[in-house]
């Protein structure tokens, strides 16, 4: 299994990044007996990657004024077993000698080290980011361990590092496919649950005041085995429009970190809300695969230019999805029904794909080609080498020259073309930048 340490000097929050990581909306904590479990080090799970986190805190004395030994020796220690190191400092006690002198050590290993700062609470700590990095790192992530912030940004890239964790069920000929089925209320999600399942199986809760939060099910579909996280019946007495909307919002946040794919329900009737896009949004952060269902449309007016128009107003409103299908349904009248569950193992195939390294570095090269990268700071962008590091979505690594400086627009361009030559048009691609050193490059 892969190891990642968090190393820093002592009361930065190395204590708190791990606890938070350890927790459940984030990371499952293995809890089987017989794996190793302590203060400081615990296998945990994370956009399925499985791996263990270690904690190198807790022996040193705070107070004990000059860059401690025990420090030194457990960040060594670290290197010497971790496959990436995140690496933190302190936002509130601003840059300190001890950390120049960690980096360095930091500095000369080969693994990826992750540096971030933490205590990024607010608006007044962001300003004290930028003496980071006179350590001279490319990229700084900035923190607060204990909120929360930050946190997803960097573990997405520490896991992306990670080599690839074969024992996933990445690998399953079968895998289940977690499909959420998310929306405002009254968009219509426990009527296309009934209409998926074939019968009336989803119903509220009889025993008033019962808890009925997510209800999974599993289904299987022409051989192909899915499990529907639904949230729907979150309705009870006493609670008001505003409250729901704000609980319906919560809810479906939680079923997309348990899904592979999303279907995001909304109402025809009362077109795309700020709620459905504060919803997609989080989709799109989380890197879920998404399916946009458009609900109750045997009650739309079947004008062909109101109809088309309202179809390019979705997609322009959801355009930070553009892998998303829309698919426009009567979950009431079983219309268009029968087609969400191709479309969804469809996007599930794809957000599940690996392509290989091979094929990869031939399409970086043909797209390299073709379109130049652009200069930056007046030098050339160059790319060296891309890997698929991981599926679920696809992540690929590539390793450039200047990972800093890439401009969103390139990242986008290749990100598209990727997207393309993989066939991966349904499922969002993730890229990560990584320096590749020119003295590597001529060592090659
Ligand atoms: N304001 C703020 N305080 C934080 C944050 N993260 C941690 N702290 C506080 O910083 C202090 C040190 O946190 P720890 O997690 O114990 O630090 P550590 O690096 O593990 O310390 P050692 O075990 O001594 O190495 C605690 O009082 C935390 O509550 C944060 O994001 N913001
Ligand atoms: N016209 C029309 N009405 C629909 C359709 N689908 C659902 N409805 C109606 O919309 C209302 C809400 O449907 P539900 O399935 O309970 O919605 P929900 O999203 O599960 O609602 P919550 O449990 O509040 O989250 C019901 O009155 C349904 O009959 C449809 O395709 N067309």
């Amino acid at each position: 299994m892969a190891v990642v340490a968090i190393v820093g000097r002592p009361n930065v929050g190395k204590s708190t990044l791990f606890n938070r990581l350890c927790r459940k909306r984030h990371a499952l904590v293995d809890d089987l007996p017989g794996v190793t479990r302590d203060r400081l080090s615990a296998s945990i799970e994370y956009g399925n990657r499985r791996f263990l986190l270690m904690d190198t805190g807790g022996f040193t004395d705070p107070d004990a004024g000059t860059f401690a030994e025990e420090t030194r020796r457990q960040v060594l220690l670290a290197l010497e077993e971790a496959d990436a190191v995140i690496f933190l400092a302190d936002a509130r006690t601003g840059l300190h000698p001890g950390d120049q002198e960690l980096v360095g050590l930091l500095r000369k290993s080969q693994k990826p080290v992750f540096y971030a700062v933490n205590k990024v609470d607010g608006r007044e700590q962001e300003k004290h980011i930028a003496e980071f990095y006179a350590l001279g790192v490319e990229k700084i992530y900035p923190l607060s361990a204990a909120h929360g912030l930050g946190v997803y940004d960097l573990m997405d890239d520490v896991t992306a590092s990670l080599p690839p964790a074969w024992e996933d069920d990445a690998q399953d000929e079968n895998p289940e496919i977690r499909v959420a089925v998310v929306g405002r209320p009254n968009t219509g999600k426990s009527t296309l649950v009934n209409a998926l399942l074939g019968e009336e199986r989803v119903i509220v809760s009889p025993v008033p005041g019962t808890t009925r939060d997510a209800v999974d099910t599993p289904v299987e579909v022409q051989g192909r085995r899915f499990l529907l996280i639904d949230t729907a019946g979150i309705r009870r007495k006493g609670r008001t429009r505003q409250k729901l909307e704000k609980i319906s919002v919560i809810k479906a946040l939680e079923s997309i970190d348990r899904s592979h794919v999303v279907i995001l329900m909304v109402d025809a009737l009362e077109g795309v809300t700020d709620q459905d896009l504060h919803i997609g949004g989080y989709v799109q952060e989380r890197g879920r695969g998404c399916l946009i269902a458009v609900n109750k449309w045997d009650a739309m007016p079947k004008e062909p230019r109101t109809v088309r128009r309202f179809l390019e107003d979705v997609r322009e409103r959801f355009r930070f999805l553009p892998h998303a299908p829309i698919v426009t349904m009567s979950a009431l009248q079983k219309k268009r029904v029968s087609r969400v569950f191709p479309m969804v193992w469809e996007i599930f195939d794809q957000f599940n794909k690996r392509v290989t390294t091979g094929m990869v570095n031939r399409v970086l090269v043909n797209v390299t080609a073709k379109h130049e990268p652009p200069l930056v700071s007046g030098r050339r962008l160059k790319f060296y080498y891309a890997t698929q590091a991981s599926t679920r979505p696809p992540t690929f690594v590539l390793f450039c020259n200047e990972p800093q400086k890439i401009h969103f627009s390139y990242e986008r361009f290749l990100t598209n073309q990727f997207r393309e030559a993989f066939g991966m048009d349904k499922t969002p691609v993730r890229l990560v930048f990584r320096e590749r050193s020119r003295r590597n490059d001529e060592s090659r």
